[in-house]
């Protein structure tokens, strides 16, 4: 009887928080935002990559930037985000995401301004003369077949977009044009060896990412000093992965090269992390909560630019 009693109370509680959670839902102005954009993202977090990128110098939207590693990357919300700066096409062009008359509807945004830079940055030449990014256009997309699984294989960097981009996650992440994916922990030494193959290509024969991206989170257990520290075995492992793989700031020759962008769970410890591991390593390191991110959730950005190893 009193196991019956149990059980009931566990499915009432389970019942009311679907409920609040229907609910929260449908308040929710970024999941309605995805349900109208035309874009199409998989993921409500899409719209913390744009805002975090709009608001700190649209550091995706670089020249220089050719090659980007998505961490934590399912769905697929921020792949999409990327795979459209690098000229990949939109997000509505997504074959399993949208039908194929979408994607030749799409009007594309207008280029991004040139984001300020600091005048005292040495010029440096790029060495190999490189066609300017721009997004395809909709004649262009109609020649692309998005239905065709093996036209985004053989598509090469001129015909539709250019840069590498790698996801990885522990869930399959769906095929997005552009976006080579990894299904792994990233935790493993095999993983990291993995998108470090991926990332070697003939412009970039050390392999070096231009941006690595990580909204991974662990499962939260709602115990607060495990996941403090889950959080902040993710922070090092992905810190420790950069040190290896990120391009430095010289190497680019601009202040602001060479781009971290991590999510942690809020508490002193990430903040201590901050401190004593990012600040040293980057020319500039914000802290980040965009609006798009839930105000009852800890989680925050570590924006850290300008990759300088100590
Ligand atoms: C908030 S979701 C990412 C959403 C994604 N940025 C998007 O826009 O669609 C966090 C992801 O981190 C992944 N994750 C957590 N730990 C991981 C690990 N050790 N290796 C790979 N992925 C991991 C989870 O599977 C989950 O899909």
């Amino acid at each position: 009887m009193a196991f019956r009693q149990t059980v009931s109370l566990l499915s009432q509680k389970s019942k009311s928080k679907s409920a609040s959670w229907a609910a929260r839902q449908v308040r929710d102005p970024f999941v309605k935002k995805r349900v109208s954009d035309p874009a199409a993202y998989r993921a409500r977090s899409a719209f913390k990559l744009l805002e975090i990128n709009e608001k700190w110098n649209q550091f995706l939207d670089h020249p220089d930037v050719n090659s980007v590693v998505d961490l934590g990357a399912a769905p697929g919300g921020w792949s999409q985000v990327v795979a459209d700066v690098l000229g990949w096409g939109p997000a509505s062009s997504d074959i399993l995401a949208y039908p194929r008359e979408r994607a030749v509807d799409v009007k594309a945004p207008d280029e991004a301004p040139e984001p300020a830079e600091d005048p005292d940055a040495p010029f440096i030449p790029r060495k190999k003369k490189q066609a300017p990014r721009r997004k395809p256009r909709p004649a262009e997309l109609e020649h692309f077949d998005p239905l065709n699984i093996d036209d985004v294989e053989q598509t090469t960097n001129e015909q539709i977009g250019r840069g590498t981009i790698v996801a990885v996650d522990l869930l399959k992440i769906s095929r997005i044009p552009g976006v080579q994916t990894i299904k792994a922990d990233f935790m493993l030494d095999s993983t990291v060896t993995q998108i470090h193959e991926l990332l070697v290509a003939p412009g970039n024969p050390y392999g070096k990412a231009d941006v690595i991206l990580s909204d991974m989170s662990a499962n939260v257990a709602g115990n607060d000093s495990h996941d403090t520290q889950a959080s902040l075995e993710i922070c090092e492992s992905v810190l420790e992965f950069a040190k290896y793989n990120l391009r430095t700031a010289d190497s680019i020759g601009r202040r602001r090269g060479g781009v971290l962008l991590i999510k942690f769970f809020e508490h002193p410890l990430l903040q201590q992390f901050r401190q004593e591991q990012l600040k040293p390593n980057f020319n500039y390191v914000h802290y980040i909560k965009p609006e798009a991110s839930r105000s009852v959730s800890r989680e925050g950005y570590f924006l850290c630019q300008g990759f300088n190893p100590c």
